[in-house]
């Protein structure tokens, strides 16, 4: 068979593709196409499938953690610049038969501010930058046109983070523009000094800079100048001084929408907190326009943002911490707590989780919680369930499914369920529980991830030990745990006050008796070892609960008694 082939090109046909086309279209002969050439590889099978997909999840993981982007970060030191506001404009006004027009030159805009906004779906400050300046407004313009506002720039940072001025003497802290230009000036005769310095603040109309210095005029708008100037100086230094910024940031901003708000305008978005305002714009030389001088020609450029620097420490306030090795189930426990509500990577390998990730428990009066009921009975690895997902989604099934919300206004469902079930209403209890890296031996060697996440659950009143049940000896991890947590801080692991034996589910085999009893001297070995070795200060032993967080079995026991810790905990306060 005769073939020509084509080479590619995209537009117009040149002069020998033409004639192969029409060649081959009087000829009836078919393009030279690869894809008949090529062989198709065969269907992987899923377990194949499966594997390489979790080998690439774990390998992105390993890329990202040696990244350092985003290991957990809770504490950072970051430098904050307002943006610097626009240069005014000397111009004058020109048109036909008005030959010496009056000054036209308008103002600079502002440079943008900074703000710092608590944002609840982060979890670490490996996400904020070390430096911020914000964007500068724009130059005024002749005609009278203002330079533009810049946009404010918004630092988000995670709920539970503390924002600290670094005071005025501390070394860390970056110059003001004051100091840093002084610096730059160093070692310079005053003269230049002086040039420099109006060079930095003034913008002469093209020609007349030597007429204007020299002139009074000039040098009285200067010495105001320079007076507001360090007024602006001082006020701020005294702000600093007995007023430094200090945040608590726990709250989200929520800015409430009108009901009628009118559709296809822009509503606000919350900024935040002020921490660095923006320089104002200079001034055009209309502003010097007086009786006495009918054309100044000069302008002032637009003044330095504030520039500040920031302590920002993050301090996760979980009421329960949960401690374990790597792969135990934490992640999926606290799915499985949250009703899959808390988003945290689970999957099969060591160091899935990599930030500390913090989810609620709405607990109802009758005992229940919102997980138990209002979640899917099986908490897979996420990228299952992602692609159990995407498989219903695409067959249709979640069209006309309920939203969570609706479901709970839905008199059906209320019935079903029965009183108790309606979270909103019947709440009574609710605490936060955070999921953390897995801990091994010698993490305080910085082995593993190291133990420097445990700073977040310094402040958890009670640590929760998962381990993995179906493991040879899972009584050995706990001592390795214990062991990390005072190598850490010691005393904390007086703090722990529950055993959560996991992936019980895993012993039960096909379900034959001996497996059975088996399972059982396993879980009775695990209770004697914790008898005798895992005391609680005041004499008690830590309580043992076998679940399976995957299955979500035995979770209500958990659950009632880790609402017994936070309560004692709050109690206590
Ligand atoms: N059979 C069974 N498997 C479970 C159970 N809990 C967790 N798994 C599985 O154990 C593996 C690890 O679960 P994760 O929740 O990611 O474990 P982790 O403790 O968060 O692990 P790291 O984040 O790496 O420290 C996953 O494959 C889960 O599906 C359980 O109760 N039963
Ligand atoms: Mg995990």
């Amino acid at each position: 068979m005769l073939t020509i082939q084509i080479a590619n090109c995209s537009g117009r046909l040149c002069g020998r593709q033409f004639l192969a086309t029409a060649f081959r279209r009087s000829y009836h002969i078919q393009p030279f196409s690869t894809s008949r050439v090529v062989q198709q590889p065969p269907p992987k099978d899923p377990a194949q499938k499966a594997e390489e997909e979790a080998r690439k999840r774990q390998r992105k993981s390993e890329w990202k953690r040696k990244q350092g982007g985003q290991t957990f970060l809770d504490h950072v030191i970051i430098t904050v610049r307002g943006g610097k506001g626009g240069d005014g404009c000397a111009a004058f006004h020109r048109e036909k038969f008005v030959p010496y027009g009056p000054p036209s030159g308008a103002n600079g805009g502002r440079g943008g501010d900074v703000y710092i906004l608590p944002t609840p779906h982060l979890t670490t400050l490996s996400s904020v930058p070390k430096k911020v300046i914000a964007d500068a407004g724009k130059n005024g313009q002749g005609s009278w046109l203002n330079g533009k506002n810049a946009p404010p720039f918004v630092i988000r940072v995670p709920l539970g983070t503390i924002v600290r001025e670094l005071p005025i003497d501390d070394p860390r802290r970056a110059k003001d523009e004051w100091a840093a230009e002084e610096e730059s000036l160093e070692g310079l005769s005053s003269e230049d000094r002086r040039v420099k310095m109006r060079e930095k603040r003034w913008l002469h109309y093209p020609g007349a800079g030597d007429q204007n210095v020299a002139r009074d005029f000039f040098l009285d708008a200067e010495a105001t100048h320079y007076k507001l100037e360090r007024e602006r100086r001082i006020a701020r230094r005294r702000r600093a001084l007995e007023e430094p910024i200090r945040l608590d940031l726990d709250k989200e901003e929520i800015i409430e929408r009108p009901v009628d708000a009118p559709l296809g305008i822009k509503q606000k978005e919350p900024l935040g907190h002020l921490v660095a305002a923006g320089g104002t714009g200079g001034y055009g030389n209309t502003h010097f326009l007086t009786k006495e001088n009918r054309s100044p020609k000069f302008a002032t450029r637009g003044n330095e943002g504030e520039r500040i620097t920031l302590e920002l420490e993050l301090k996760l306030l979980a009421d329960i911490g949960l401690v374990g090795m790597p792969n135990a189930g934490k992640s999926t426990l606290l799915r499985a707590l949250t009703g899959g509500r808390a988003k945290t990577e689970v999957a099969g390998y060591a160091f899935t989780t990599l930030n500390p990730v913090v989810g609620i428990v709405r607990v109802a009066e009758d005992g229940t919680w919102e997980g138990s009921i209002s979640g899917s009975e099986v908490h897979d690895e996420t990228w299952l369930e992602e692609q159990e997902e995407a498989k219903r989604m695409q067959e249709g099934e979640l069209a006309y499914a309920l939203t969570r919300n609706q479901q709970a206004m839905d008199d059906e469902y209320l019935l079903k369920m029965g009183k108790g079930h309606h979270f909103d209403i019947y709440e009574t209890f609710r605490f936060t529980i955070a999921d953390n890296p897995g801990l091994i031996s010698e993490a305080s060697e910085d082995r593993g991830l190291g133990h420097s996440f445990l700073r977040s659950l310094e402040r958890s009143p009670a640590l929760v030990y998962v381990v993995d049940l179906s493991a040879p000896a899972p009584w050995e991890g706990l001592r390795v745990l214990r062991e990390e947590l005072e190598k850490y801080q010691p005393g904390m692991s007086t703090r722990a006050r529950l055993v959560i034996a996991n992936k019980a589910d895993l012993l039960a085999g096909e379900g034959s008796e001996t497996v059975v009893i088996e399972a059982r001297n396993k879980l009775r070995q695990l209770e004697d070892f914790v008898q005798q070795e895992m005391i609680l200060p005041d004499g008690r032993p830590l309580a043992v609960v076998p679940t399976s967080a995957k299955y979500s079995q035995n979770l209500d026991r958990a659950v009632a008694l880790m609402q017994g810790y936070v309560k004692e905990a709050r109690e206590a306060q």
